[in-house]
């Protein structure tokens, strides 16, 4: 658990280095690194780009599914004038763990490969010098680890990744590596909440830092003019007649606190935020007390050479394919995005449901495997596998709270609720989690397509529902998708009897297409079947005032492990890999526009 991941800033008091770029890599598959000093860097390994996964790179198969320990290593120079300032590595991502070492020395290690985390080593570095950092990274896949898996060792001794889940085991140091200079005993971490009326906002802010000092914090609106002062480590800013941020009409206020310590300015960190409210009321989601119909996407973070490495070109696009089609918002399936992703967000006016990488909690999982024919929650790896999860949601709500982009947290994806054994388990997940956001954001899980309103053990725990649901794919696919839509229907009709009144969001449903195959009439795999299954699921959709959200899997295709049933990836994406539109990307564009942006 990090103490704070406040986002890096450049300021009179703040200093932020990238370390991008070409690090020297190597596999470890004997485990021999630190016996033969590598923590101390090495020159013989070959030049890996930083922010990327390594599996994409290489051209021999052995490298791509490469499983175990690997290096990366690489000089950094830290200037004298850091010298009096805690001095800091921050990893935007490790995947999916970490050993971190200065000029030879141990530093930390950290667990999960899809939130920051921090080395500090002010005591090691030299100033004024040259200073090797390395990092021993695995990515092996465990029962008791997110996101959940096996590592087999195959009779000729390599290691290979079995996923419980759908997406490549992309690995590496996937986001930016930051190399920091901060105030000693400076802020650390922040928080807002917030009330909204119809002619003024108020800000309730907190504010941490390593010392007594006091704050002077201000709110500037676009145009840098102030437009509320307060002071103290906790206080309220009221702004009059404020400019809200809103569902695809966003707008961003910067709030600034400036540490005051022994009379003397010390410190300062500054940051983006969004004056809105999130509310669940009944059937209906709420932002700022008007209720919202989610339209979107699951997404990956994926793509061709970077695999899961982060790229802002990448994102740029797929934000301008999600407003060109009318969405307005989307999952972080199936773990946290870079921090970026949120910034886009937030500047975008696009919801966010942040999922954490508790993905393949079902033995039978959707990556083909068969899978034991047991509850995974009656697993002997249970015990262990909490302390990560409650530790990632603890680190996803520490990084992603002050996003105004983000409307919910997603707690698992298509975990087997189906057993009794799953309750105990869920019922602690909830209880931990439930004070971790200052502003109290909805919590969810997704709901698999077996998890229905009779079969699973867990409905009293999600504050909206999220369904994953298949007909017309996985079965009562192709000329038999009316019984799909019969099925889809007799499963609502139970919710709609039932006395839940909370909303149901679709966060997954789709068919595989290949762009560029068409066929008259349709078949499974031809871009109009995937516009016939979409028409199916939006008739339903239609048909109940409940359901408050559609987001169709995938955005785009994407890399999956190899088998029997993948065509190089999942092809279920509106938008194919290199994100160019298929037929249904005007389909839905077509259906999405006819509705207003915040409706
Ligand atoms: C029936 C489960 C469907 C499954 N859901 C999780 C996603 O990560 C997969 O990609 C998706 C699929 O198989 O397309």
């Amino acid at each position: 658990m990090e103490k704070g991941l406040l986002y890096p800033i450049i300021n009179q008091y703040r200093s932020d280095q990238k370390l991008d770029g070409l690090w020297n890599f190597k596999f470890d598959p004997a485990a021999e690194g630190e016996s033969q000093g590598w923590q101390k860097g090495f020159n013989n390994g070959i030049k890996m780009p930083v922010p990327a996964s390594f599996n994409d790179f290489f051209t021999d198969k052995d490298a791509r599914e490469y499983t175990g320990d690997f290096w990366y290593s690489k000089e950094f120079f830290v200037p004298k004038y850091y010298e009096g300032q805690e001095i800091q590595i921050r990893f935007g991502a490790a995947t999916h763990r970490a050993v971190v070492y200065v000029n030879g020395q141990e530093i930390r290690s950290h667990e999960g490969g899809f939130l920051p985390f921090t080395a500090e080593v002010t005591n090691t570095v030299k100033f004024g010098e040259k200073n090797i950092v390395s990092v021993k990274i695995n990515n092996e896949l465990h029962r008791d680890a997110l996101p959940a898996g096996d590592t087999a060792t195959l009779k000729n001794g390599k290691k290979m990744a079995k996923p419980f889940f759908d997406f490549y085991n992309y690995s590496g140091l996937n986001r930016s590596v930051h190399l920091l200079a901060v105030p000693k005993n400076g802020i650390y971490d922040y928080s807002t909440t917030y009330e909204i009326s119809d002619h003024e906002a108020i800000v309730h802010y907190s504010v941490n830092a390593d010392t007594d000092g006091d704050f002077k914090v201000s709110l500037t609106d676009e145009n840098g003019n102030v437009v509320a002062t307060s002071t103290g480590k906790d206080g309220d800013l009221t702004v009059k007649n404020p400019t809200l941020w809103n569902v695809r009409d966003a707008y961003l206020y910067t709030i600034r606190f400036e540490l005051i310590d022994n009379g003397k300015p010390v410190d300062e960190y500054g940051d983006q935020i969004g004056l809105r409210t999130i509310e669940i009321k009944g059937h209906q989601i709420l932002v700022n007390h008007k209720s919202v119909y989610l339209r979107g996407f699951g997404r990956h973070e994926d793509s061709i050479y970077a695999g899961r490495g982060f790229d802002m070109n990448v994102e740029r696009r797929d934000v301008n394919l999600m407003k060109w089609i009318g969405a307005n918002s989307f999952r972080s399936s199936h773990y946290p995005y870079d921090e970026q992703v949120y910034k886009f967000a937030d500047r975008e006016g696009i919801l966010v449901i942040d999922e954490v990488p508790a993905v393949g909690f079902k033995m039978a999982a959707a990556s083909f495997l068969g899978g034991l024919d047991q509850s995974f929650f009656d697993g002997d790896w249970i015990h262990d596998l909490y302390k990560k999860h409650i530790d990632q949601v603890t680190d996803l709500i520490k990084r992603d709270k002050n996003h105004p982009s983000v409307l919910a947290w997603s707690l698992l994806n298509e975990p087997d609720t189906s057993k009794k054994s799953a309750v105990p388990y869920f019922e602690k997940l909830f209880k931990d989690s439930a004070n971790l956001d200052p502003e109290k954001r909805p919590r969810t899980f997704t709901l698999n397509e077996d998890d229905t309103i009779d079969v699973s053990k867990c409905l009293r725990f999600p504050d909206f529902y999220l369904l994953n649901r298949y007909p017309g794919w996985y079965h009562k696919w192709g000329y038999e998708i009316s019984d799909g839509e019969a099925g889809l229907r007799a499963e609502l009709d139970e919710w709609k009897k039932s006395d839940i009144d909370k909303p149901i969001v679709f966060s997954e449903y789709g068919a595989d297409t290949e762009p560029g195959l068409h066929k008259l009439p349709s078949i499974m795999w031809s871009e109009e079947y995937q516009i016939e299954l979409l028409e199916m699921f939006d008739r339903v959709f239609d048909s109940y005032d409940f359901i408050r959200g559609e987001q169709p899997w995938n955005l785009a295709d994407f890399q999956t492990v190899e088998g029997n049933m993948r065509v190089n990836g999942n092809k279920k994406g509106i938008f194919t890999r290199d994100r160019q539109p298929k037929a249904a990307a005007f389909y839905l564009r077509k259906r999405w526009n006819k509705l207003p942006l915040d409706w």
